[in-house]
């Protein structure tokens, strides 16, 4: 028992829209329910059945969320009803429903990106503006209280993007800053760790195959050497740029030192490894030049075996990059154990 418990918490403390959905969830539970049974006693179905529909569709949100770890479309979904039940409940109880579509705006901005959030504030200040001029005297009780309305409305809508697109453009930045290199922009090796560790324990429970490619620049000291770290730096944005173009989305690429680059290829056996580092090796052949001409790269690669340590593999790989840098580097050695394995 405390184990799910501890469990559930980390869970909330690594997800911060798994968390904001669950909070919705209970405040739907607690906030919402008593007003649906309210309504209800008072004859009021309209408003009764509004209130109903957003507590179910928030608990069933924050049951999705938490099975399938998905909180995009659970967001989606909650920001659309909420907003409409928001206005039929506002066009419904005038005055008194105005309450509510101010943390609605909050809510929305919570649940969905920026800019759909606002969106699904100006629909829905349209909405009960249009209804209030068609039907005067029904959701405002006069002009100067529709315009006041209108105008904290959009205030409070305005400032709230600005604030949450801060933030989104903030989260990302630190994201990049925390799991990419900053010069080259692959992915650093710190998220290589766990992208190795996750190609590992999914071969064991799926059977799928992975495979990586060491990469390392022949003679680069003598490029820093000869035309500067400047020109050094710049060989490796390129090498990354040809290889970026020439990989799968699905594939990964880490730097893993100085220079040397790992490939990561999913669901990729030996005969996919050659093909992939075949071609990588003629492009970086073709196009990566220094200011002293034309730059080569050794590789050296390794399948995942059937139940290995992602450091054994990896280190399978390197052995297999030490060869081709003797074999008189611009070469590809691929370790072959894994083949035998399966023979
Ligand atoms: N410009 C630049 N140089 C780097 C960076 N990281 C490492 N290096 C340099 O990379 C060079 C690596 O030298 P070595 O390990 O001798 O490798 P190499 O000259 O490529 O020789 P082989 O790998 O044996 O072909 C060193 O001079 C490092 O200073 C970087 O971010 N920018």
């Amino acid at each position: 028992m405390a184990i799910h418990v501890k469990r559930v918490l980390v869970r909330l403390r690594k997800d911060f829209q798994l968390s904001i959905i669950t909070l919705m969830g209970l405040f739907g539970v607690l906030g919402v329910s008593p007003y649906a049974v309210y309504r209800a006693l008072h004859g009021n179905y309209l408003v009764s059945i509004a209130d109903t529909v957003i507590v179910l569709s928030t608990v069933l949100a924050v049951i999705h969320a938490w099975r399938t770890g998905d909180t995009v479309k659970p967001g989606v979904c909650l920001a659309g009803i909420f907003s409409l039940c928001a206005t039929l409940i506002t066009i419904n109880l005038g005055v008194n429903g105005l309450f509510w579509i101010y943390p609605l705006i909050l809510f929305n901005f919570f649940m969905v990106s920026p800019p759909r959030a606002l969106l699904a504030t100006v629909l829905v200040v349209a909405a009960m503006s249009i209804y209030a001029l068609l039907q005067p005297g029904t959701v405002f009780e006069s002009r100067y209280q529709m315009l006041s309305f209108l105008v904290t409305a959009l205030m409070a809508s305005i400032l709230t993007f600005i604030f949450a697109y801060r933030t989104q453009h903030q989260r990302e930045q630190l994201h990049a800053w925390a799991t990419r290199d900053p010069l080259t922009g692959a992915r650093n090796r710190r998220v290589m760790n766990e992208e190795l560790k996750i190609a590992v324990s999914t071969r064991r429970r799926h059977r799928t195959s992975a495979a990586v490619l060491l990469m390392d620049l022949d003679h680069f000291k003598q490029i820093n050497d000869r035309f500067g770290h400047q020109a050094g730096d710049q060989v490796l944005v390129s090498l990354v740029e040809r290889i970026t173009l020439n990989i799968r989305d699905a594939d990964r690429l880490f730097r893993f030192g100085g220079e040397e680059f790992l490939l990561l290829l999913n669901n990729t056996d030996e005969h996919g490894l050659l093909s992939a580092a075949g071609h990588l090796q003629a492009d970086i052949a073709e196009h990566l030049k220094s200011p002293g001409g034309p730059v080569t790269v050794s590789m050296g690669g390794a399948v995942l075996r059937a139940s290995e340590t992602w450091e054994s593999w990896l280190q399978r790989a390197d052995q297999q990059l030490y060869h081709a840098k003797h074999a008189g580097r611009n070469c590809i050695r691929i370790d072959h154990s894994e083949t035998l394995e399966l023979a």
